[in-house]
């Protein structure tokens, strides 16, 4: 029909300009057609309705429709017929109340208005199929015959067509409409959540970046946790390693203990099997011997018995013998007490001696004491005598020629029995050529060991009474020092001073036994080289003594001690 078409989908969507421009090409084409009609075109048979008598558009009958009932059934356009009521409800009305022949009739004056108004625009579609049905009738029955049968039938159909089609679409279109207010409704009631959403969202956009801020940290959080994570499980899968080569090595080794294990459990069975063949073969033994020793148990119980008859027998004889020492304890008594009288009266005896015996001790101790008085008398006297001789005495002794020396060079003049020294310096003149020394004695080169001794005697006596003597010899190398003091040898002839005065110590002590107790100790210590050496020492670690404070000979006498009963300390 040469009419520009539109889909469905256009009217869902809601575009009605494709419909519109289907609705003006169609009416431009029947308004030409008319107008064609009136001037060049051939009488057309007259427009019919459709022989059915179904109305063009559901509902509404042809020719019947009113502008209420064009709303439902009709394109509806109810702000347009709102506009037009006049032209809707009037003018239609006046159109489809026109008689056959009455559109050609009409004035141009109201074709052009009705033209020209923009009225046909907002006019309902079943009006203006009313209209154009109309003027098809008028046009065919004023052209009755000159337009063919057929084409009038075609020309209904295809009016019928068009009117079925509008009336799918119009259904389309209200569907659609419903559709869209739903729609609508739905986006008022969305553009409204949208707004209050919109009204709260500043503060839960505050909110959101506060979140996000916590978020973003937890992230850095997690992110670092998963770093550990991922570090965690690296040295957990090492250690997983680790552990499954422990595990496979353990395994390993567990199949070589159990291996071992089950060796040494057959081992272990084996030896069961021969300790218990062992153990039957013992334990019938063992049985053997229980017989045995029933037996002996027997034998011995049977010696018992035998042995319990014979002890009976000895009882027997021991207390007799018991009866008869009894008897004899109780003569011993008697003699006991006899023996305690004679002892009572011996005892008695002995006092009376003891008292006789106590009286003449007493005189003898009265005598004792006298004679420690003399005695103390005659020791303070002889100390007197050793001080008036000289606390300190200085004794020379003249050493013989040793064999091969010459006795002519001698520089000894003259000995006095004083204690003179005339000494000659032949390598001086004069008076220079002699000196005199003098000395508490002067022992000549022919004097003993026994007469250089006796003058030193009496002071070995003095340090028993408790005085401090100090004795030593002084001279150059080899001029006869332990000749003196020690001796050539140890025959008693040839006995030095040491030997000589310890011999003295002793026997004087031992003399005085009975008053005086006496402990005597000797120390040997030797000076050479500055080193003090103890002579007596066994320990050769200790033979070496601290040479530290000045040697006082003195002190090295005092080594040799004697303490008296009355633990007086006395000084050789
Ligand atoms: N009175 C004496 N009679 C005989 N021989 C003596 C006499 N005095 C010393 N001699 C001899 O002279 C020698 C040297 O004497 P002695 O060893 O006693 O000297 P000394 O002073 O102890 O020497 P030194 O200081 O080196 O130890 C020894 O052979 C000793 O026998």
């Amino acid at each position: 029909m040469g009419l520009p078409g539109f889909s469905v989908k256009d009217l869902e969507e809601g575009s009605m300009s494709g419909v519109v421009d289907c609705l003006l090409v169609l009416r431009e084409s029947v308004s030409s057609g008319l107008r064609d009609g009136t001037s060049k075109a051939p009488l057309r048979k007259k427009w019919r309705v459709p022989e059915t008598g179904e109305p063009l558009v559901p509902g509404v009958a042809q020719g019947k429709t009113s502008p209420g009932e064009d709303k439902r059934n009709g394109l509806p356009d109810p702000k347009s017929q709102q506009k037009t009521p006049i032209f809707n409800g009037r003018k239609l009305r006046e159109i489809f109340q026109l008689k056959r022949g009455s559109y050609a009739d009409l004035p141009a004056a109201k074709i052009s208005e009705m033209m020209h108004s923009n009225s046909l625009d907002n006019a309902p579609t079943q009006s203006l199929l009313s209209v154009v049905n109309g003027i098809l009738d008028e046009s065919i029955e004023r052209k009755k015959g000159e337009i063919p049968h057929r084409v009038v039938y075609l020309l209904r159909k295809v009016v019928q067509e068009i009117e079925r089609r509008l009336c799918i679409q119009a259904e389309h279109i209200r569907s659609q409409n419903v559709i869209i207010k739903t729609r609508e409704d739905k986006y008022h009631s969305k553009i409204k959540a949208l707004e209050i959403l919109v009204n709260g969202t500043n503060e839960e956009n505050q909110m959101a970046i506060n979140r996000l801020q916590i978020i973003k940290e937890e992230k850095s959080k997690i992110e670092e946790k998963r770093k550990l994570g991922e570090q965690d499980v690296a040295r957990l899968m090492k250690e997983k390693e680790i552990s499954e080569n422990t595990i496979a090595s353990l395994k390993k080794e567990m199949e070589v203990m159990t291996s071992m294990h089950e060796q040494q459990l057959q081992k272990i069975e084996l030896t069961a099997k021969q300790m218990e063949e062992h153990l039957t073969t013992k334990i019938k033994e063992v049985e053997s011997l229980l017989v045995q020793s029933n037996k002996k148990i027997e034998e011995v119980e049977v010696a018992s018995l035998l042995k319990s008859q014979l002890w009976n027998k000895k009882e027997g004889i021991f207390q007799k013998y018991m009866n008869s020492q009894q008897l004899y304890v109780k003569g011993l008594r008697i003699s006991s007490w006899s023996i305690k009288n004679e002892m009572h009266a011996l005892e008695m005896e002995l006092r009376d001696e003891m008292s006789n015996f106590g009286s003449g001790l007493k005189c003898l101790v009265d005598a004792a004491e006298n004679y420690h008085k003399v005695l103390a008398e005659n020791q303070k006297l002889f100390n007197e005598v050793q001080e008036l001789k000289g606390n300190i005495r200085v004794y020379c002794r003249v050493r013989p020629f040793l064999p091969g020396q010459d006795k002519k060079s001698t520089t000894v003049d003259y000995i006095g029995e004083n204690g003179e020294l005339l000494i000659s310096n032949p390598f001086k003149q004069g008076k220079d050529g002699h000196r005199m020394f003098k000395f508490n004695k002067v022992f000549s080169p022919f004097s003993s060991q026994a007469e250089v001794f006796s003058d030193i005697q009496p002071l070995i006596r003095s340090v028993l009474d408790g005085f401090n003597v100090c004795i030593f010899a002084y001279g150059q190398t080899g001029s006869g020092k332990t000749y003196t003091m020690s001796g050539p040898s140890t025959s008693k002839q040839d006995w030095g001073v040491n030997y000589r005065a310890l011999n003295d110590l002793f026997d004087i002590s031992l003399s005085r036994r009975n008053a005086f107790s006496y402990e005597v100790g000797v120390q040997m210590v030797e000076i050479y080289n500055e080193q003090v050496r103890d002579l007596l020492s066994n320990d050769i670690a200790q033979k070496h003594l601290a040479y530290g404070a000045p040697l006082n000979l003195m002190d090295l006498s005092s080594q040799m001690r004697a303490y008296t009963q009355l633990n007086q300390h006395q000084m050789f």
